[in-house]
């Protein structure tokens, strides 16, 4: 495990952006597996400003997302769909047919999971952002998922619906189910990058690096991953020695 500890927050997202930058530009890697959540927006901003300032150009990379809430159609303000438009997809010019996400709107979402699960294994993720739930989820992976675990509908921890519930007008608007990438889905990837800031996830990472692993707290898993960089401001780091 890899883990850089950043100042603050703009400065994990400056230091993420140039790390996964390099790997477009030098490494011209072919699939890039993203993350949602409040904690990459920085990061996006940054991204985005590097490759305008390079004019480079995406159109032969591959994305994938980690997950989509079930029921959310990709023009719905908060679907993963919409978020990635806003953040990163509006500003590169990645073609359409190659951002992929789950679906959430499928009326056989079971099926969309295992079609999304070998469309990721075909493809091969290069490198992967991760983001970290308060309760040490990756993805939507929830305490108790297996590791064994591949793209699957799972339902939502309360105290994940709690977390999210800040994007939405109301609680009861957010989701209760979402397809995710499993825990043995991501672990596949060649490379892993997890963000985390603010004192809300330290207690996580502290598990997440220095924890035993188990599945009650999934995050713990990366620590056996081959190849992972943990870039976290000091806040989130601030029980790791
Ligand atoms: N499904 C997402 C995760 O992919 C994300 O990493 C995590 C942390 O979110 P945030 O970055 O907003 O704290 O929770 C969300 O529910």
């Amino acid at each position: 495990m890899k883990i850089i500890k950043a100042a603050n927050y703009e400065n994990m997202s400056k230091r993420a952006a140039d790390l996964v930058y390099r790997e477009l530009k030098e490494k011209q890697i072919q699939v890039l597996g993203l993350a949602t959540g409040g904690t990459p927006i920085g990061f996006y901003q940054e991204i985005i400003k590097e490759i305008q300032r390079d004019s480079l150009s995406l159109d032969w990379l591959y994305t994938v997302n980690l997950d989509e809430y079930i029921g959310l159609s990709p023009d719905h303000r908060n679907s993963y769909h919409a978020y990635m438009k806003k953040h990163f997809f509006q500003y590169v010019d990645i073609p359409l047919e190659q951002q992929l996400l789950p679906d959430g709107m499928s009326a056989d979402p079971d099926k969309e999971a295992k079609r999304y699960e070998k469309l990721v294994e075909e493809l091969g993720v290069d490198l992967q952002i991760l983001g970290l739930g308060q309760n040490g989820h990756i993805g939507f992976n929830e305490p108790g998922s297996s590791f064994k675990g591949k793209t699957s509908v799972v339902d939502l921890a309360p105290s994940t619906i709690d977390a999210n519930a800040r994007f939405f007008e109301a609680e009861e608007e957010v989701p209760k189910q979402a397809i995710t990438m499993g825990i043995a889905t991501i672990m596949r990837s060649r490379k892993i990058i997890l963000l985390a800031s603010g004192a809300e996830k330290a207690e996580a990472l502290k598990e997440v690096i220095t924890g035993e692993v188990t599945e009650k707290i999934p995050g713990t898993i990366l620590q056996q991953h081959l190849d992972i960089t943990i870039i976290a401001d000091k806040e989130a780091l601030s029980l790791v020695e």
